[in-house]
């Protein structure tokens, strides 16, 4: 056994596993039932290891396409979320039917990014997954894609399956896919391209090497699946990347042999509240601040006070997530706000001591305050 995987995957107790549209309709049309009945008895094992499963399943669209005779991708928003309507039941038909072989319950969950967005929602979500686990339940989570519209999206299954890593404080992600694992080009296009087996930071060239799908069922390609193997990271998870098309690949993979391609975390990790305020939470205006703040902010991890800030822009709560920009315009922290935008304003240039004579009142000296910002 590698001896670095060997010490990451003995230690894994917790595993949410994404599984893609290719995966599950093998021919982009209709469910694939030898794949779930395999993945049945894969996860039965993994169970037996003594290791929790959560299933980050997409396929719900690829399935009720078929139902509804519709070839290639779907024409309009309404008629792909008809098809995941009619989808998300047969795919958890399938689902019930193959684990129940081997005495597994499942649980459907189906969020939007709003329900994780809301710190309640979040809190309320992590408790029911934590009773379903412990009732030996294994969990099987795909977006509500009948009722989203695009602001409340978590956009790909890839993105989800990372949030649901952090919501479930799980120690490995496995995205499943079509194909042996990361490579050094996207190998529809260059038939040299090398499988990279470990990934020990994600890096802008690495970034440079994804493609994107090229199907009518996937959503994103390489692209999210590193976008997500680096929001699994930055928690101090790592991501395993695996061809679900291959038998036993789930089982291989935990007896130790180097397949697909494993992602290591950043050194750095995010706490779980941070996770949460750069991924789950949606911006909702900007602060600009000046050279000055932009860097104490990124190097010596400081709270962002008024006098540093120059401009706002969009109308915000006291409590919101927003954009911290430098004057250029570039992003470089995102935090949750003590003050409105209203606020900000009257109060952007000034001393923290002088807050409370211009505004009557004072919710404290920051802006943001550095447990509540995280540079990016
Ligand atoms: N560098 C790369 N390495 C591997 N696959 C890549 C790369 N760039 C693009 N791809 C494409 O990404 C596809 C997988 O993504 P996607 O179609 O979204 O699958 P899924 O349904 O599993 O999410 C692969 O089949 C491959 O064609
Ligand atoms: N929620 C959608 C899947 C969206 C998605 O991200 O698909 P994929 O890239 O195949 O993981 C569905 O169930 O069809």
């Amino acid at each position: 056994m590698v001896p670095m995987r060997a010490s990451i995957l003995k230690k894994v107790k917790r595993i949410v596993i994404k599984i893609g549209s290719r995966v599950l309709t093998g021919d982009e049309n209709g469910l694939d039932h030898a794949f779930i009945a395999r993945l049945a008895a894969e996860t039965a094992s993994l169970r037996q290891q003594g290791r929790q499963v959560i299933i980050v399943s997409s396929g719900a669209v690829a399935a009720g396409k078929r139902e509804l005779g519709i070839e290639g991708r779907p024409k309009s928003i309404p008629q792909k979320q008809a098809a995941a309507a009619i989808g998300q039941s047969r795919l958890m038909r399938a689902y019930e039917e193959d684990f129940g072989r081997f005495g597994h319950k499942v649980a459907q969950i189906l969020l939007t990014r709003d329900d994780l967005a809301n710190r309640r929602r979040f809190l309320n979500a992590r408790a029911t997954l934590d009773t379903l686990l412990d009732f030996g339940v294994i969990p099987v989570i795909n977006e509500n894609d009948t009722v989203v519209v695009d602001e409340i999206k978590f956009g790909d299954n890839d993105n989800l399956s990372a949030l649901v890593t952090n919501l479930a404080e799980a120690h490995l992600l496995v995205i499943l896919t079509d194909i042996d694992g990361f490579y050094d080009s996207d190998p529809r296009a260059n038939p040299d391209a090398k499988l990279i087996h470990l990934v020990k930071s994600i890096t802008r060239e690495t970034e440079r090497a994804a493609g994107d799908s090229g199907s009518s069922v996937g959503t994103g390609g390489m692209v999210t699946k590193l976008a997500a193997a680096k929001k699994a990271g930055q928690f101090g998870v790592p991501t395993l990347m695996l061809n679900g098309t291959v038998p036993g690949i789930l089982t291989e993979a935990f007896a130790g042999r180097e397949v697909g391609s494993l992602f290591l975390p950043a050194r750095e990790s995010l706490n779980r509240r941070k996770h949460w305020i750069a991924h789950t939470l949606r911006p909702s205006g900007r602060v600009i601040v000046d050279d000055g703040a932009r860097a104490v902010l990124s190097r010596q991890g400081k709270s962002l006070l008024p006098s540093g800030v120059i401009r706002v822009e969009g109308e915000f709560d006291r409590g919101a997530c927003v954009r911290v920009c430098g004057a250029d315009g570039v992003e470089i922290a995102r935090g949750v706000v003590d003050y409105s935008h209203a606020e900000i304003e009257r109060i952007l240039g000034h001393r923290s001591n002088e807050i409370e004579a211009i505004l009557g009142y004072k919710y404290g000296d920051e802006i943001i305050h550095r447990d509540n910002l995280v540079v990016l």
